[in-house]
């Protein structure tokens, strides 16, 4: 009984407020109407204990919806935490990790630039900026420590230059191709990336329909906003996604979610590598952790970023992760099994000594070991390895990270990639303009794709060989600055805000 209330009947306003993180330390919280026991679970919670705490006794229902897919508690708390549902009403309590004065992001989000207006893809990342929340803006845009390789990701292709061939009649060029079996409309698809809610309320759902409208692949994150079973129901009829996996401590977890993929259609499923432990993205640790008034920390409480991380259930990393679990993983399934995170040639030899259908070159967009090298410098080693091995068919080959324009595109293509994957781009033009922005930023892409392709003097994606670049600058990292040149150079506009 409950102050006299049947149990089933729920747990009354009153009992709630009074488990506000107090002397026995019972933190209970309301969620969409429900109870819920998260003493113990504090020191998991990736955001910290405090945020919790903070909620403590309250309606926590509006910052748990912006941070977290519904079906996430199921995943992270024992059913004996849920106390039953509330009885009676509670305010729903204001978000409290919102840096932002709402009334100037509104006004901003009222004058951002018509989407005709937006003409490359960092336009989108310059509209953003201004016009999602700040925890968003810096979880999406953060790198890991210093942010070396978050910047060197895109800088390694300024290194890159081409030798374009003239008189070839390129009156039809063709961007599409085919990418682990599945035709597609450009060399292109959108990497998985979690938390798209972040920035737009409908995150991984208009990014699907917008993949889905130009026929461009979708990975899906393990930690994506939604369930994955929502995700898969957005896309349009025929539309092909892919599935990032976590690999769980839970094997038998990853083992289900891969046969749910193959019985939704899932194309392949691409195992992330590349983050035993969550790399150190300061910007979001600097806005996560921080609450106004932090009271101190007592000690025992307080749990580092990383071992914060080997706790997190959203963040799916196991460090025991080998290529004994990759085998298992292709026993397991007949869809194709691709490693996402490789970065050196070494590793791509025992990934086809494993029967592994791809690997994805990638750095995690600089997020996980800072100072890993491009994926574009490490694809252009690997490609003449595996020609010399005779193994070029053996492997597709993938890469991420730094793409922003259609000589990226091209670059990576001649070099031997078969597809390159763009994280931030879909997610800073999902959070701008939602599903529309998603479309005209795989359109602009295309473009800039056809006109390159046609100054390039290719027709095809097979005509892209390595002939048509000059890369021996791509290993000299430390490009010098001409300061007088810089400062003289009349840098690119972005788009105006009306009231600009
Ligand atoms: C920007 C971003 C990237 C994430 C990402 C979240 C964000 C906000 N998340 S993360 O929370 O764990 O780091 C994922 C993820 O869920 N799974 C994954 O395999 N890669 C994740 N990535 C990496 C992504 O799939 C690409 O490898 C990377 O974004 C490519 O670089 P660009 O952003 O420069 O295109």
């Amino acid at each position: 009984l409950w102050l006299g209330i049947e149990a089933k009947e729920g747990v009354p306003v009153e009992e709630v407020e009074k488990h506000a993180n107090n002397k026995n330390g019972e933190v209970w919280v309301v969620i969409n109407d429900k109870v819920y026991d998260l003493s113990e679970f504090l020191k998991a919670h990736p955001g910290g204990p405090q945020i919790i705490k903070k909620y403590a006794g309250k309606n926590a229902s509006e910052i748990f919806n912006k941070y977290h897919p519904p079906d996430v508690i199921e995943k992270m708390l024992p059913p004996s935490k849920y106390l039953g549902p509330l009885h009676g009403e509670m305010e729903v309590a204001p978000d409290i990790t919102s840096v932002d004065d709402e009334e100037l992001r509104n006004y901003k989000i009222q004058n951002k630039p018509a989407l005709s207006r937006i003409y490359n893809i960092s336009d989108f990342e310059y509209v953003a900026k201004q016009v999602i929340p700040t925890n968003a803006w810096v979880y999406y845009n953060g790198g890991s420590d210093d942010e070396i390789t978050l910047r060197e990701n895109h800088y390694a292709y300024g290194r890159i230059y081409f030798k374009p061939k003239v008189l070839v009649d390129v009156n039809d060029v063709d961007i599409s191709t085919e990418m682990l079996g599945v035709k597609t409309s450009g060399p292109f698809y959108c990497s998985g990336a979690a938390q798209a809610k972040l920035g737009h309320e409908e995150g991984e759902l208009s990014i699907a329909r917008g993949c889905g409208r130009e026929n461009i692949i979708q990975m899906i994150s393990s930690a994506a906003s939604y369930p994955l079973g929502d995700i898969i129901d957005a896309a349009l009829k025929g539309q092909k996604q892919w599935f990032q996996l976590y690999v769980t401590e839970n094997r038998q977890a990853s083992f289900d979610t891969i046969k749910y993929c193959e019985e939704k259609g899932i194309g392949a499923i691409f195992v992330t590598v590349d983050t035993p432990q969550l790399g150190r993205r300061e910007k979001d640790l600097r806005i996560r952790f921080a609450t106004d008034d932090d009271e101190e920390e007592e000690e025992e409480e307080f749990m580092s970023s990383s071992e914060l991380g080997e706790k997190d259930p959203i963040y799916y990393k196991d460090a025991s992760l080998t290529w004994k679990d990759i085998d298992d993983f292709k026993q397991s399934t007949k869809l194709p099994i691709v490693l996402k995170g490789v970065q050196r040639v070494e590793d791509v030899l025992i990934a086809i000594e494993h029967g592994v259908d791809a690997v994805v070159l990638s750095n995690h967009g600089g997020r996980q070991l800072d100072y890993s090298r491009a994926p574009v410098e490490v694809l252009s080693e690997l490609m003449p390895v595996l020609k010399e091995k005779q193994l070029d068919n053996k492997i597709e080959v993938y890469i991420d990270g730094g793409i922003r324009r259609g000589t990226d595109v091209l670059k990576a293509l001649c070099l031997g990639a078969k597809g390159v994957g763009l994280g931030r781009p879909f997610l800073y033009a999902n959070s701008a303009y939602g599903e529309k922005g998603v479309v005209r930023a795989i359109q602009l892409l295309k473009e800039e794709l056809i006109c390159d392709m046609k100054l390039l003097g290719a027709n095809k994606i097979s005509d892209l060989t390595p002939d048509l670049l000059d890369t021996k600058s791509l290993h000299i990292k430390q490009a010098h600055r001409d300061l007088l040149y810089d400062n003289a150079y009349d840098p690119l506009t972005p788009p105006r805000f009306k009231d600009e």
